[in-house]
């Protein structure tokens, strides 16, 4: 069993910007999935694209990996020979226990844990690359510089995993999937000031943007088909084939 998520619970008089730090690293499994609505559907769904889409002699890149659960369910689910995985978080505190975690375990396909900042890495002979729920904590200009990053260091046919949290550009819904996922997080524990006060930490930090914005970018990159195939309240998932 995860630790219980109960960072937010009690009211803290002056609210620090969210990070990836020790506190969140020990209570990551629970805050996720209590938090993230598909989250397990999702990382399922990751193994199961890997083992459709990685191809042999290649690498897949798992960027922004934090505990290595996409990483992990990659790792079971390769058939391709001669593969290898890169996790790459810029959390100190996550790679350090990704990496027990990653190695706790054996498997066929060898797995690199690195810390770095995903925009400073480089992208090469890729089959599948996954961002799952990263890209919303990377400043907005500097997106479309790291879709194309990845698009370049995607082989023809390789295939892209995005997960983010988004806004809707209608005020009315994006407003009513705002709620829903906050009746979400109740239904699942957290109290109306654990919701209020980390969404205030996330403001500075974490920036979504539209499910149109995205697929431009994806198709502005050279990604040929693109197909949202998961949306929940304000979270989606979609796969973008090269
Ligand atoms: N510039 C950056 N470079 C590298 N890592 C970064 C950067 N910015 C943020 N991160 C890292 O991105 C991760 C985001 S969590 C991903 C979940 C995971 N993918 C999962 O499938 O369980 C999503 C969430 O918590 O909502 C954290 O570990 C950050 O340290
Ligand atoms: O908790 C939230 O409100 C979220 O948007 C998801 C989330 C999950 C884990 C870390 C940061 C944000």
């Amino acid at each position: 069993m995860p630790d219980t998520d109960l960072i937010f619970s009690k009211k803290h008089d002056q609210l620090k910007d969210f990070t990836f730090d020790r506190q969140v690293v020990e209570v990551f499994p629970d805050m996720i999935s209590r938090s993230v609505p598909g989250y397990n559907t999702i990382i399922d769904t990751i193994g199961r694209l890997s083992q459709r889409y990685v191809t042999d002699n290649s690498s897949v890149y798992d960027l922004g990996c934090s505990l290595g659960a996409a990483t992990s369910a990659m790792r079971k689910a390769i058939l391709a020979d001669n593969c290898k995985i890169i996790g790459i978080d810029n959390s100190p505190a996550m790679v350090e226990r990704c990496k027990i975690h990653v190695n706790a375990f054996k498997g066929k396909t060898p797995v690199e844990i690195i810390e770095a900042n995903i925009l400073d890495v480089e992208i090469t002979n890729a089959s599948m690359v996954v961002i799952n729920f990263t890209m919303q904590f990377i400043e907005p200009e500097l997106r479309a510089q790291l879709i194309n990053k990845i698009a370049q260091g995607l082989q023809p046919g390789g295939l892209l995993l995005l997960s983010e949290k988004i806004t809707h550009p209608d005020q009315v819904c994006d407003q009513l999937l705002i709620d829903l996922h906050h009746d979400f997080k109740r239904a699942n524990g957290y109290s109306d000031l654990e919701i209020a006060q980390k969404r205030t930490a996330l403001e500075n930090v974490m920036k979504p943007d539209s499910l149109d914005i995205h697929i431009d970018r994806l198709s502005t990159a050279g990604f040929n088909h693109i197909a949202p195939w998961f949306q929940c309240f304000n979270f989606f998932s979609l796969v973008a084939i090269k």
